[in-house]
């Protein structure tokens, strides 16, 4: 039966910096602690304090900050074979992190015991009820983390079971469950489970599942339904090899789907903040499909799928997306129908019915366009310029007479300098100017800036912030197509642009003057709505 609470035990600390390419300094560390602790997880598991001195300083210098809600847990291992529990330096470094709650791995697995640990199966046992025993009066929580369980159990359920009877008696409260290697079933989960249960009926139970088969979060779920009430796993996922059991899946689940409370709903609409703010500060790029918190979990593209969800979301959303912070978005491609279009023109403020002809006229131009190789999911500045022009509302704030972009290289090690020179027209002023640049698309960059600041001086504060060229598939080689996708800022918004060509100048020049075209759009819009009175 599941259980009335499940308590949440993140080691994103410890486990997810077991991840390849994931590292978190000591003041990363402590920045994700209280970020968690903020969230209302209850267990935190900080690292190994035996491991490094890193891991040691930081349960030092949590101590100083007072958490309002979590417990800070140190990890480690059972004794070393070759020494008794009071002289291994490992179960020292544990209660010498003064933690509230300490959590200690052993042995389940004969293969373990034997190939990894290279004792015998009689020596484990003892090994486990010794380390708990020793730690016992000096810590006030002490859990138990049985790695590798499951294979255990398959191998041999009365040994792998022996191993529990050992941390119980050594003083473990709560039996963590480890899908270590992650590559169990959730049936076989459940069926381990069971016979955990009608040996031990009054031990609370936990579970700790990898996802090296992609189902840590099954897993989990499928362990609380059996009456887990301990759930082990890390901010996005993150961890050793596949990474540990998504808590950014598995809270959601709970919460919203198997309603048991283990977050106030308040705490659950910071989710998605909390999963972005974890991965700026390991620096990791986010997954955008990632389940719940990703950009494009409530992302919509097909037209069917608009229409739909414009009628009721629930259509094709399984959750509310605000119930985690995260929100809903419609794109626009080759998929859409004339309900995007609408939908999408609403967005930008243009009122348009989707049967009014130019919702139409603008889905036959995207279609055509995305069928040359542009894209405007990511150029959203683009697509708001292309309605305006198929609506007879765009302005045109300059005109290009011509452009010149010379690259030369006078030396075989030497940088190549680029040079560009180009003629526009301002209303009825033609303006002449030349810039460098580190590359010709800087180079015609500068240039058109210089031209254009003078008639528009706000441009000078807008800045581009990526630039990404994308060879179109074909088999030309150099003379393929490229897609140009600009990203432009001006301190208050950001927003995308596109171009396509044979050549990567005209491509970029096509996304440069639409982000150029769009800043001086977006300033006269929002004069409008001042002089409307809105704020
Ligand atoms: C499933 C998990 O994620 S468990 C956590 C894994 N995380 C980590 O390993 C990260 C932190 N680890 C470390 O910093 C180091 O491995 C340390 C400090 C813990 C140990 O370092 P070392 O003493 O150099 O050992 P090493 O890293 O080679 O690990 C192998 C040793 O661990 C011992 N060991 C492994 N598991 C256990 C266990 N449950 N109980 C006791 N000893 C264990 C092995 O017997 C072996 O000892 P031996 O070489 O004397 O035979
Ligand atoms: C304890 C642990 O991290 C594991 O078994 O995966």
């Amino acid at each position: 039966m599941p259980p009335s609470q499940v308590f949440l035990y993140d080691t994103t600390l410890r486990d997810g910096t077991q991840a390849e390419d994931f590292n978190l300094s000591l003041t990363d560390k402590i920045r994700v602690a209280l970020k968690l602790d903020d969230l209302g997880i209850h267990y935190i598991e900080g690292g190994w304090p035996g491991s490094n001195p890193k891991d040691e300083e930081f349960f030092s210098e949590i101590r100083n900050y007072a958490l309002k809600r979590a417990k800070i847990a140190a990890f480690g291992s059972t004794h070393h074979p070759s020494k008794r529990a009071e002289h291994d330096p490992n179960l020292h470094a544990l209660v010498e992190a003064k933690t509230p709650v300490v959590t200690i791995f052993g042995k389940s697995w004969t293969v373990h015991v034997k190939e990894a640990l290279r004792t015998t199966l009689e020596k484990n046992l003892e090994i486990i009820r010794d380390s708990l025993a020793f730690l016992r009066p000096q810590v006030s929580t002490l859990f138990y983390d049985a790695e590798h369980f499951f294979d255990g159990f398959r191998e041999d359920s009365e040994y792998a079971l022996a191993t529990l009877e050992k941390a119980v008696e050594g003083g473990a409260e709560c039996l963590v469950l480890c899908d270590t290697n992650g590559g169990n079933l959730p049936s076989f989960i459940q069926e381990a489970i069971k016979a955990v249960q009608e040996r031990f009926p009054n031990v609370p139970l936990g579970i700790h599942a990898h996802n090296d088969s992609d189902l840590a979060v099954a897993n989990s779920l499928a362990a609380v339904e059996m009456g887990a009430s301990q759930v082990q796993g890390t901010f996005n996922g993150v961890g050793e090899r596949c990474g540990n059991a998504n808590l950014c899946s598995i809270i959601p689940a709970l919460c919203v789907k198997m309603n048991i409370p283990c977050l106030d709903p308040e705490d659950l609409r910071k989710l998605r903040q909390v999963s972005r703010f974890i991965l700026e500060i390991a620096n990791v790029p986010p997954n955008r499909y990632q389940p719940y918190v990703g950009r494009s979990a409530f992302a919509h593209k097909g037209g069917v799928h608009i229409s739909a969800v414009e009628r009721h979301p629930s259509t094709y959303e399984h959750i509310d997306p605000a119930l985690v912070g995260n929100k809903r978005r419609f794109l626009i491609s080759d998929l859409s129908g004339r309900a995007g279009v609408q939908r999408k023109a609403m967005e930008f403020g243009i009122p348009i019915s989707s049967k009014d002809p130019v919702a139409l006229e603008v889905l036959n131009q995207i279609k055509e366009l995305e069928h040359q190789g542009y894209q405007f999911e990511a150029a959203e500045a683009s697509f708001e310029l292309l309605i305006n022009r198929a609506m007879g509302r765009f302005k045109k704030y300059f005109e290009l007479i011509g452009y010149r972009v010379v690259d030369q290289k006078f030396s075989e090690d030497g940088d190549p300098v680029s040079e560009a020179t180009i003629r526009v027209r301002v209303g009825g002023q033609e303006e002449h100017t030349a810039a460098l640049g580190r590359g010709p698309v800087n180079a015609l960059d500068n240039a058109l800036r210089k031209a254009l600041e003078k008639f528009y001086p706000e441009l000078k504060g807008m800045v581009l912030t990526d630039y990404r060229v994308r060879v179109l598939p074909g088999k030309e080689g150099t003379a393929s197509k490229v897609r140009v996708l600009i990203e432009s800022h001006d301190g208050k918004e950001r927003w995308g642009t596109v171009g396509v060509s044979h050549d990567i100048l005209e491509a970029s020049w096509q996304a440069l003057v639409d982000s150029i075209n769009y800043k001086m759009y977006m300033a006269e819009k929002n004069q409008e709505k001042k002089g409307c009175g809105e704020k």
